[in-house]
């Protein structure tokens, strides 16, 4: 692939026309700028800024063919086991499709399956929020607490932060709270249940694989908690009585659920072919959500997705399919130009925890050294992804992105606030303010300021280096019409989608996660380690681990 006719077209375009054309000079071209831009629905996705012109967009859609990507876009929604190290499917689609749709893999129609779990989360969530559903003694369950961690806990949370403000979600979560415990730190078991009432509590216990350990430590330290709670009041009715009023599950592990002592009713199902960090469509994230802003506004969310899902598998033209453009951008970025991170920078404070989101379905998904085909890859792929709404990074990490290293920037921005604030005493209003930084940044990381305009501004010559801007630094901007469920839904499609063409454009298995297995099983030696010292009061043999890590470990025991 690497070596492929195309993608050598490609960094010869690059390396010999864009990439010493200052964006500067990019921007004057008025022609250029207007091709630049493309629409879908409410959403506008501007990369004016990024260092691109129409030969080498040109080269980049000719690679991308020359990839196959629509046919792997296909293959993908079609439910051919693309995920090839696991032998699975790929089908978070499936969990937005519409009731009547089909996808059919091994014989079965997954749609089927999804809805069938909806309408069961539709019946229940109604019941939790009605009171028709009690906590044990017999008050409404007014608060959820969902115990997951990774993708079973950051999706979740990216939406339910996301729709706090949106007015009709707000109004339908009023008196309810929704809370996370992912950190098996006990300081975040005390953060979570601070001021709760357990019997007005339900939890969730939200794990795919329902063998985390982080998670079953903690869901084991709350069904103590809840245990504990009842017990002193109750000394003769069983535990699982308790915790049937107030401990339920989304997971793949039906049987695990089970022998958790989790009642059967209140377990709700997803499958192998939706993955961890991509599932905030499934069980996980939408049994919470719908217990707190109502199934109506999920399903509002999950209408979003699918309308982008759609767009992105209808889409022939490869330019105005949004997820393609992104994916296209951000391997141009990060193969061809070499930039090792991507800054996702939402203009809202409600998307506060979409970057912690997106950067663990995009570092997971991409983070890989290892081509499809088991070949060490030979263009860096997947970047480090971080961020922080605008303005609050501004006055933190953009000093590096100005003057130090080169970060393609993902500006997202919205016409409209969730909580407009217009005062009569204030010249611009609140939001206005926010997004005029929104509209200033692309062009100060790509305009810069050269020494003739600080010698113009009278600059003293010894500051002129230190106040010097060098420009050229590269980015994007989404614009929405207003963050709601559905535009939530939109966005989360989008940057899932973005990935996915990502990673084919890269020819890695975005899929795995092979990564995060060395660390987990090196822990279960160092757990041995404590068990044998605190529990069994033995010397514990240090041997098997270097001298360093051994020394360290002595600090700790005492
Ligand atoms: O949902 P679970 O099975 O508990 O998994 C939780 C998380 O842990 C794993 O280590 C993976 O890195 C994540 O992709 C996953 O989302």
């Amino acid at each position: 692939m690497e070596s492929s006719s195309a993608r050598e077209n490609l960094q010869k375009v690059h390396d010999e026309a864009i990439a010493s054309t200052h964006l500067k000079t990019l921007l004057s071209d008025d022609e250029r700028n207007s091709k630049l831009v493309a629409e879908h629905g409410d959403i506008t996705l501007d990369y004016t800024h990024t260092k691109i012109d129409s030969q080498t967009l040109e080269a980049l859609v000719d690679f991308a063919n020359e990839s196959g990507l629509k046919a792997k876009i296909d293959s993908m929604f079609k439910g051919d086991k693309i995920n090839s190290t696991e032998k699975r499917s790929v089908l978070h689609a499936a969990l937005r499709m519409a009731r009547d749709q089909t996808v059919e893999v091994d014989g079965k129609n997954l749609v089927e399956l999804v809805w069938e779990v909806r309408d069961q989360i539709q019946a229940f969530s109604q019941k939790i929020r009605e009171g028709d559903f009690k906590g044990y003694s017999g008050k409404l369950l007014k608060n959820v607490v969902v115990i997951g961690i990774g993708g079973s806990y950051l999706g979740p949370e990216f939406v339910y932060e996301a729709l706090r403000y949106d007015s009709t979600c707000n109004q339908a979560a009023e008196g309810r709270n929704l809370r996370f415990l992912a950190n098996v730190d006990p300081t975040d078991f005390s953060r979570s249940m601070e001021g709760l009432d357990i019997e007005e509590t339900v939890f969730i216990i939200n794990s795919k694989t329902f063998t985390t350990a982080e998670t079953m430590l903690n869901a084991r330290t709350v069904s103590a908690s809840i245990v504990d709670h009842y017990r002193a009041s109750h000394p003769d009715v069983e535990k699982s009585e308790f915790i049937k009023h107030h401990v339920i599950a989304g997971s793949t592990n039906i049987s695990a659920t089970k022998e958790f002592g989790i009642a059967e009713e209140n377990v709700f199902g997803f499958w192998d072919w939706v993955g961890g960090r991509y599932s905030v469509c499934s069980a996980i994230g939408v049994l919470p959500l719908s217990i707190h802003y109502g199934y109506e506004n999920v399903s509002n969310f999950l209408d979003g997705a699918k309308s982008i899902d759609d767009h992105f598998r209808d889409t022939e033209d490869l330019t105005q399919n949004l997820p393609v453009l992104l994916g296209m951008l951000g391997y141009y970025n990060t193969s061809v130009c070499n930039h090792a991170a991507r800054a996702l920078l939402p203009y809202s404070q409600a998307l506060l925890r979409f970057p912690a989101h997106i950067q663990q379905v995009d570092m997971e998904s991409n983070g890989k050294s290892v081509t499809k085909e088991g070949e060490r890859v030979t263009s860096p792929c997947g970047p480090i992804v971080f961020g922080e709404p605008g303005t609050n990074g501004q006055h933190s990490f953009y000093q590096l992105m100005h003057q130090g290293r080169i970060i393609p920037a993902e500006f997202i921005g919205f016409i409209e606030s969730q909580t407009p604030i217009d005062r009569d005493d204030e010249v611009v209003s609140n939001h206005d303010e926010l997004m005029s930084n929104f509209f200033a940044q692309p062009d100060a990381l790509a305009l810069g300021k050269d020494l003739d305009q600080l010698k113009d501004e009278g600059v003293p010559e010894e500051l002129q280096q230190h106040k010097l801007f060098e420009g050229d630094r590269p980015s994007l901007s989404i614009l929405f019409k207003k963050l709601d469920a559905f535009s939530c839904g939109q966005l989360l499609s989008l940057y899932e989608h973005r990935i996915a063409v990502e990673g084919f454009l890269y020819n890695v298995n975005s899929f795995d996660q092979w990564g995060v297995e060395l660390g987990k099983v090196l822990a279960k030696d160092v757990r041995k380690v404590f068990h044998t010292q605190k529990k069994e009061k033995k010397e514990a043999d240090l041997s098997k681990f270097n001298s360093a890590t051994a020394s360290l470990l002595k600090k700790y025991l005492g």
